[in-house]
């Protein structure tokens, strides 16, 4: 039966496909005590031959949808399976402690965890803690005769229905067949929700209910510029969503037109408007949009999307493709930022209370230098091909900058030293998202070449709101006048020095929030690819006189968020 469902709308457009259950499940087992040995052992063997026969079709199916390299850390699952030390300690454990496969895997495969976890000082075997958790995962599904999903396997056009998708979920999703996606958990700011906007398919997260309401292969409409499901729907709710869909397509076309124009307002004032990329092969979708240039390039996806530590090498190869795809235009690269949401399995960080505000992005460079100067060499190197400018993420305070500038300047002096050449046009600036360091903002203008706001960071600590939790969206405010006070703060700072200043976080390319920006005169706006045009033909329209009494009203005498957006709409016709 048709029903309705709302979410928290995370990247436009409309999609119409069947569900695909991205959910895990119940693996809960029993220990029993077993009498027939051989018969328990055979359970296992055949556990072990069945997994080896999905993961062969399943490394097919990678290699073919999204390459060989994300192919291949299915080849490390199937080693597992195939090494006797591995299996050989099952099965004695079957036939010395007389119990079922599933406790004796269970309990083998926590030692593997626990010794391969303990080798610290080995990112490699720290890696394989996690293969040997996934693989157990796959044996553990068929002993128990129950099916993990496999999106790898995924043919034909889908929308994804999960709890929560992790970045690296994210990451895997082939554009190709999965239309959209709907989670239960998640904000407007998570990582899966900005990922979904750079790989252009329409997303709904926070509805709470998703994966208890839908069934597999049951059809949905996910309407991502509103946030409405529709589970089941009617032929004439179908045909009035294919309808919105080719509105929806109508008005990227006409966005379209302004692709190789400049970014220019009503009165004749040019502004830049940047993109946000992930990876080197979201390029297209900069260059496809007209950005002026990439405001964030956020370089942790590809330690994510690696096995180990990427090499120096490796970096400076992902780097120069970026800028010198670019052409000339800036560049504004982001040393790591992981932590938080973002983990790498070769990595592990502490298990802690609250990782937003733990060890996380700039913490963590300066703490474990010797990946910090391994990624500054590559950026020194790529710094040969365009315009490069580097940004450290989470910098709260003044020594962090210069300590992380003083380790930047030394790794450049070692370079030139050495006769390497290096760009002496490179600026160094900071993301501008620890309220601490907004608020002392004037401070930190006289040393950095230019602030880069991170609103979706900034807004959830100046809130206490954790940006990635539904239960606490409603204090998600981008307008709230704190926030507008502190982004103003920042923006003249900048100015007073002589600096720029941008915006990279994700109400950079939010309509309420550009012409509260123009009238504070930001200099950057940075948005997803896909935002870039519907913020140049809005700004269009726009004239920054208007737009800098509309933010000083905001800023001195409005109190509250919906005042604001309520007055930035009436008075710019949205
Ligand atoms: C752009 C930002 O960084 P990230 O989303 O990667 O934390 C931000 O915090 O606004
Ligand atoms: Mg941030």
């Amino acid at each position: 039966m048709t029903k309705q469902l709302k979410g928290i709308a995370a990247s436009d457009g409309i999609a119409i496909a069947k569900a695909y259950r991205l959910v895990e499940p119940d693996l809960s087992y029993k220990k029993t005590t077993v009498t027939d040995i051989d018969g328990e052992t055979k359970r296992f063997e055949d556990a072990i031959s069945k997994s080896n026969d999905e993961l062969q079709i399943i490394r097919a199916k990678a290699k073919e949808s999204l390459g060989e390299d994300e192919a291949q850390v299915f080849d490390a699952h199937m080693m597992i399976l195939a090494d006797p030390e591995f299996t050989g300690a099952v099965k004695s454990k079957i036939s010395d402690e007389k119990v079922n496969a599933e406790a004796a895997l269970s309990e083998v495969s926590e030692h593997f965890i626990s010794m391969f976890e303990a080798m610290t000082d080995n990112a490699y075997m720290q890696e394989r803690a996690a293969d040997v958790r996934d693989v157990t995962k796959r044996i553990m599904s068929h002993l128990l005769g129950k099916e993990l999903p496999n999106p790898a396997l995924i043919d034909q056009e889908v929308i994804i229905v999960a709890k929560d998708l992790t970045p690296s979920d994210t990451a895997q999703l082939n554009k190709k067949y999965v239309k959209a996606f709907v989670t239960d958990l998640g904000g407007r700011t998570a990582h899966s929700a900005i990922m979904a906007r750079s790989l252009e398919i329409p997303a709904i997260v926070g509805s709470e209910t998703i994966t208890a309401e839908a069934k597999e292969d049951e059809e949905l409409i996910v309407d991502g510029i509103s946030g409405d499901i529709i589970l089941d729907p009617t032929a004439a709710q179908v045909a009035e969503y294919k309808q919105k869909a080719a509105d929806f397509a109508k008005q990227k076309a006409e966005w379209n037109k302004l692709k190789n124009e400049a970014s220019v307002t009503a009165d004749g004032k040019h502004y830049t408007v940047a993109a946000n990329i992930g990876t080197p092969k979201d390029l297209t979708g900069v260059l496809d949009n007209g950005a002026e240039a990439i405001g964030l390039y956020r370089t942790e996806f590809l330690y994510m999307d690696s096995a180990e530590l990427p090499t120096e090498d490796d970096q400076f190869e992902a780097y120069k493709a970026v800028i010198e795809g670019m052409n000339g235009k800036p560049v504004v690269i982001r040393t790591m930022d992981i932590g938080g949401d973002k983990h790498l399995p070769y990595l592990p960080l502490p298990e802690e209370m609250n990782p937003f505000l733990g060890y996380r992005a700039i913490r963590i460079s300066l703490d474990r230098q010797e990946i910090f100067r391994t990624q500054l060499r590559a950026l020194l190197r790529a710094s040969n091909y365009g315009k490069l400018r580097i940004m450290f993420p989470m910098i709260g305070t003044l020594p962090e900058f210069r300590q992380a500038k003083a380790i930047f300047e030394e790794e450049k002096s070692k370079m030139v030293a050495a006769g390497k050449p290096v760009s002496d046009d490179i600026q160094l600036g900071m993301m501008m998202e620890v309220p601490a360091a907004a608020i002392l903002a004037d401070q930190f203008a006289k040393e950095v070449d230019f602030f880069s706001i991170g609103t979706n960071d900034l807004i959830q600590y100046t809130m206490a709101a954790d940006r990635g939790n539904e239960h606490v969206s409603y204090l998600y405010q981008p307008y709230n006048p704190s926030i507008l006070r502190l982004v103003k703060k920042i923006i003249d700072s900048a100015h007073h020095e002589g600096k720029w200043a941008g915006m990279c976080g994700e109400a950079a390319g939010d309509p309420i929030m550009v012409p509260l920006l123009l009238g504070m005169g930001l200099d950057e706006y940075s948005m997803s690819a896909t935002s870039v045009l519907k913020v140049r033909s809005l700004m269009k329209r726009l004239s920054t006189a208007d737009m800098k009494a509309l933010s000083d009203k905001a800023v001195n005498e409005l109190t509250t968020n919906d005042d604001v957006a309520d007055m930035v709409k009436k008075a710019t016709n949205q």
